[in-house]
């Protein structure tokens, strides 16, 4: 496309894109939006090296010699806005816009659905099973089951983003300073001539970190005994066991019975940790039997998000340079969810004053700003567009911010600890209804008057043309 847009000299020709998605995952009320910082080390690094120059020389569509020197010049030039990590997201409203050359806002698509996809879909998925968890600890053990490392350190952030405490992968720990926590394998016990002496030489050599796994021969009869003696041994010592782990079996019914033991035995600050293919449903599950486990090692199903390894999200035109000026532009499908919304619009968080919570999202086209300053504004839904609400005594929020500017950064990315904090404040601005995992109210995001007009003009025009 880049090669026909050149050839054809439409290449310079200025185009909005919108990134978004159309159905929520994993049944969920919201998505949390994530994958900006990637993004950005993305576009800032992005170019045709000499190396990718000659490959491109050498296929078979023969380019011209005078595209490749075009695209050695390449670098994005070009404005963007985006939702900043940690923001909950909604369906069919941006959560990226790109306003560039086509050149530009065309090639960088699949990118950053892939970075916009993954990370938001990971950090959705990890906050529901903090919804489950609580208070209790969460962390992130899924790098084995990953599909391939990037997924997994990228996993871990977006997990920690959305509340998770700890990641057992030390580079996403080095590279984004999230604590790094973990216990260790069931080889340590094996590759010792016994339990005790493998839980012994563990505490000897991490003293401040000691959690045991237990279940390598008999969780009940030998794994949580011998933690009990190495524990009390580091009492004495006045050092502390910091807890067990257990992997497999009934966890409901072996973590209520090891903390019986634990506690008989004058252990009861030692934690008792759990893992086993864990995902939000059987942690509630596991809470509602009354297990008593304080903290929760999660792998396969939170990195792989097993339950929906993928989240939709789109990057469609909604604009183009017509003689210098954006015109809307718009897709048709026979399908009413899949047509697009036109036009460079602004997205809007309207939240109540007297109740501090919001009340839809509203998304108005740009130069509409006077839309959101009234006494009072109409939501409803674009589809069933007897489904509305009028609003009294609100802040409207706009939530896409200025990324880049003709091609200059100007969003210094946030430290993660702030997007955390980002996301925490997010939360407290929805209603439960909207926030809870099984069939949550729908989240209203509304177009302005003005807005849905110009779609419903832009279909009959499309339609009317049709034979
Ligand atoms: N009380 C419980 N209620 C509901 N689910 C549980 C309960 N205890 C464990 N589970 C879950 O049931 C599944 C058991 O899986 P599986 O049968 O493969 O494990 P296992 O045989 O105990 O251990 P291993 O990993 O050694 O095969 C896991 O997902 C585990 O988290
Ligand atoms: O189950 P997950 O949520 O993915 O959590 C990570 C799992 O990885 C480790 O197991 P390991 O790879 O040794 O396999 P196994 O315990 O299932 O045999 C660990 O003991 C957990 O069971
Ligand atoms: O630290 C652990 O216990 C751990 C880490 C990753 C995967 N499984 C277990």
């Amino acid at each position: 496309m880049m090669y026909a847009h050149w050839y054809n000299g439409t290449h310079n020709c200025k185009t909005v894109f919108d990134a978004y998605f159309r159905k929520l995952p994993f049944g969920n009320g919201f998505a949390v939006f994530a994958g900006l910082e990637r993004i950005v080390n993305y576009l800032n690094e992005l170019k045709f090296d000499e190396a990718a120059i000659q490959y491109l020389a050498g296929q078979e569509e023969r380019y011209d010699p005078r595209f490749l020197e075009e695209l050695r010049n390449f670098r994005f030039t070009g404005n963007l806005y985006s939702m900043e990590e940690g923001t909950l997201a909604f369906p069919n409203e941006p959560l990226i816009r790109v306003e560039a050359r086509v050149f530009e806002a065309q090639l960088i698509e699949t990118a950053m659905l892939n970075f916009m996809n993954y990370q938001t879909l990971l950090a959705t998925k990890a906050a529901r099973i903090k919804q489950v968890a609580g208070d209790d600890q969460l962390l992130e053990f899924g790098t084995r089951r990953a599909q391939e490392a990037d997924a997994a350190l990228w996993g871990a952030r977006a997990a920690y983003i959305a509340g998770f405490d700890g990641t057992s992968n030390v580079l996403a720990g080095m590279r984004f300073g999230i604590p790094t926590k973990g216990t260790h394998a069931h080889a340590w016990v094996q590759s010792h001539e016994s339990e005790e002496e493998a839980f012994e030489r563990f505490a000897a050599a991490l003293p401040g970190q000691v959690i045991l796994l237990v279940d390598t021969y008999d969780t009940l009869k030998s794994g949580v005994p011998n933690a009990i003696k190495v524990g009390l041994k580091l009492k004495e010592q006045g050092k502390k066991l910091l807890g067990i782990r257990l992997d497999s079996g009934d966890l409901a019914y072996l973590s209520i019975r090891a903390r019986q033991m634990l506690d008989e035995a004058g252990l009861n600050e030692v934690k008792i940790t759990a893992s086993n293919d864990l995902d939000e449903n059987t942690i509630f599950n596991l809470k509602a039997q009354g297990a008593k486990i304080d903290v929760w090692g999660v792998g396969t199903q939170l990195i792989t998000a097993g339950d929906q390894p993928s989240l939709g999200g789109i990057y469609k035109l909604v604009a183009r340079e017509v003689d210098g000026e954006y015109v809307p532009a718009i897709k048709i499908s026979g399908n009413p969810e899949k047509i697009t919304t036109p036009g460079i619009k602004e997205v809007y968080r309207i939240v109540n004053r007297a109740t501090g919570k919001a009340e839809g999202d509203y998304i108005a086209l740009q130069g509409e700003e006077d839309a959101v300053q009234g006494q009072s504004l109409k939501l409803f839904n674009p589809t069933h567009t007897f489904i509305r609400k009028t609003v009294a005594n609100y802040d409207a929020y706009p939530i896409l911010k200025p990324i880049y500017i003709e091609g200059k950064q100007v969003y210094s990315l946030p430290g993660l600890e702030q997007i955390r904090q980002h996301h925490k404040e997010q939360l407290k601005l929805f209603w439960p209804e909207y926030l809870r995992k099984l069939n949550p109210e729908l989240y209203p995001v509304s177009l302005s008057q003005k807005l849905w007009n110009m779609k419903m003009e832009l279909i009959d025009k499309h339609l009317g043309q049709r034979p």
